[in-house]
């Protein structure tokens, strides 16, 4: 480690998905230097992050996975969740379940009504295009299932290899088809701005490989002799620094605090320290630098330099949670992983590049809450009376985030608040599958939430993990839509080919009935999808705003967040592609704002 004291232009807190795409952008310009400080481990070249469908695998690992408690949950029986999040080069993108899904034109266009100009759904699909490319479905996939695609809106020479994944047909094409008998759409291409109907999902593999295209080996490994690129891995980044700040103008930070081996290093910053650090730390490493709210501050011992009451706050999660049914005839499906021949064969098979070790979780839907039941204009008037018969204060701008959910709930015919997935396999946690045995889950999505929780620092050791608390089902409807979809799920049984693919539920199962053992149902066995966005969300800074929209952290000269924290409205996707988004959007950014200041120096 040879860094300690040395000087960048621009330090990166956090090898992650967002930190290392944004790495590689900007160290194309051979006149820049870029440094990046990652916590975990290289973990590069693991056959346990590389190799497909190995869902969960690394998960509670802490060579992989910070793991992160959730404070109890008042409205889940006091429950307390753990979150998994990615530890070491790649960040979540190693940990992930590599579903690569991208949101409605509606949700992207939201984030820039909120007061974030040039974010919006054009943008993103440049951006997007930017970072991946998509290879067609190889013919043996094609003949089993028609894929559909548009090839103007998919990337064809960016960093993350992209396809469709090896299915378990049997169940996509249950599924699929039952949903169409059900009256949605079979999408042509949902990576084009619709996603209202069903589909199969492209994963970030690459099909040369059959492997996990990622962060790490997508934007990092192709780069990583370059010389003004540094990476240093098992640095925690304690906080930020700033030159002694003059009363009335924005701080400038110099560069970052970083523990290395047990001692205490600095690297310094000549542009700009860009955090990348992930919904749960980068607020974190910004109220340990002095960057928050006064009383958080005051409590974990740390001088105020900055008020900036929105860090840590606006935190939206998406939760879900599972139907499991016993499907008839036992067709293949991940259950067979339990048998440990029948893995040790999938493994062998992978190293040929065969077999189901190069499965993904492909069969989506996402619909409207009025194709799912007659009683949405019903339950729309319920949440309408919910958020205006509060008596709370709501924070500045919240009411606009949630008129805009309002209308999307309302949009009976394009506002997308609903998704299920199918996984082929046994996924939900109350009974046990038996062997021989082959089952669905169906996972249910709360795509829009409006609960909103919050991520605090506890103390001023940057390895204590934060207080980390989403408030799931504060706001009641978020659990009535939830039990919109176990209701719709339920009603598949009704319709072929499910209705004669499946024998019976498993989970809930029948002794669930009524509403109120829904509710119970889910309130005792949701868990996070991992999708939490906004607590470092991009908005007005009167509005809660963290950063600006050049993600510039507001007093700041120079301090950026570029992750998924930025987020400022839940989106109904998958966050995965979206970092990436942001991360390329962001070098646009930092590099416009380089040539600007080069020009002004003449
Ligand atoms: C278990 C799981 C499954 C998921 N499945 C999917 C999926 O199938 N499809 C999909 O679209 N999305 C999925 N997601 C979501 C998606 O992967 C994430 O939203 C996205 O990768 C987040 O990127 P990020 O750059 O914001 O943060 P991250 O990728 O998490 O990067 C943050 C990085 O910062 C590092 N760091 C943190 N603190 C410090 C510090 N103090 N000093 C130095 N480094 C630090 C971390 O170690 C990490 O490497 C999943 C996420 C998880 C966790």
């Amino acid at each position: 480690m040879n860094i300690s004291g040395k000087t960048f232009d621009y330090v990166i807190v956090g090898g992650g998905t967002a930190g290392l795409a944004l790495a590689s952008r900007l160290s194309e310009d051979p006149t820049v230097t870029v440094v990046v400080l990652e916590a975990g481990e290289a973990n590069l070249h693991d056959p346990n992050i590389l190799i497909p469908a190995q869902f969960g695998k690394t998960f509670g690992n802490p060579k992989y996975d910070w793991a992160f408690p959730t404070v109890k949950q008042e409205h889940s029986n006091g429950k307390e969740y753990i979150w998994s999040r990615g530890k070491g080069l790649g960040g979540s993108s190693g940990l992930n379940f590599c579903a690569w899904v991208k949101p409605p034109a509606a949700d992207v266009d939201a984030i820039e009504k909120l007061g974030n100009p040039g974010w919006n759904w054009q943008e993103y699909l440049k951006y997007t295009r930017r970072s991946e490319t998509f290879h067609p479905p190889a013919q043996e996939l094609m003949d089993v299932y028609p894929h559909t695609y548009r090839k103007e809106v998919h990337g064809s020479a960016g960093p993350v290899q992209t396809t469709i994944p090896f299915l378990f047909h049997a169940v996509d094409l249950l599924f699929q088809r039952t949903l169409v008998n059900k009256g949605l759409k079979n999408v042509e291409d949902a990576y084009a701005g619709d996603i209202n109907g069903t589909w199969i999902a492209n994963a970030n593999y690459d099909p040369q490989t059959w492997t996990r295209s990622y962060a790490a080996t997508a934007y990092f490994l192709p780069v990583r002799k370059r010389p003004n690129l540094t990476v240093l891995t098992e640095a925690t980044v304690a906080r930020v620094l700033f030159a002694d700040a003059t009363d009335g103008h924005n701080l400038t930070a110099t560069g970052v605090e970083f523990i290395y081996k047990e001692s205490t290093h600095h690297v310094n910053a000549s542009h700009e320290v860009v955090l990348s650090a992930g919904t749960i730390q980068s607020p974190q490493i910004l109220e340990l630098s002095g960057i928050g709210r006064p009383e958080i501050l005051k409590d974990i011992g740390v001088e105020l330099k900055l008020q900036l009451d929105g860090v840590g706050e606006n935190v939206q999660d998406h939760t879900f949670i599972g139907v499991s049914f016993e499907l008839a005839g036992s067709p293949e499906t991940y259950d067979r992983m339990r048998d440990p021949e029948y893995q040790a064969e999938a493994m062998r098979l992978h190293r040929e590049g065969r077999g189901p070790q190069r499965a993904g979780i492909a069969s989506f839907a996402y619909f409207p809450l009025a194709a799912a039941t007659s009683e949405a204009p019903a339950l729309i008037q319920r949440a309408n009376e919910e958020l205006s018969s509060s008596n709370e204060t709501l924070p500045a701008g919240l009411q606009e985030q949630f008129d805009l959910q309002m209308a999307c709930l309302k949009d009976g015919e394009n506002g997308i608040d609903m998704e299920i997935v199918a996984f082929p396999g046994f996924f939900t946690p109350i009974s046990l599958p038996e062997p021989q045995k082959s089952y669905v889950s169906i996972l249910a999505v709360l795509n829009h939430p409006f609960s909103r929780g919050a991520i605090h620092a506890k103390s001023l050791n940057p390895f204590d993990k934060p207080s980390i608390d989403p408030r799931y089902f504060e706001k009641d409807f978020d659990l009535e839509i939830l039990v919109q979809h176990v209701k719709y799920v339920r009603t598949m049984l009704d319709t072929e080919p499910f209705k004669s693919g499946v024998v019976c539920e498993i989970d809930p199962g029948p002794k669930c009935v009524t509403d109120e053992e829904i509710r119970e149902y889910i309130k005792n066995t949701h868990g996070t999808s991992w999708h939490t966005v906004g607590s470092c969300s991009m908005l007005p800074k009167e509005k809660g705003g963290v950063v600006d929209p050049q993600l510039k952290v507001y007093g700041t000269n120079n301090l950026r967040v570029v992750d998924i924290s930025i987020i400022p409205i839940h989106l109904a996707t998958h966050t995965h592609a979206t970092a990436y988004v942001i991360a390329e959007k962001a070098a646009d950014i930092i590099r416009a704002s380089l040539a600007k200041e080069r020009e002004n120096r003449g």
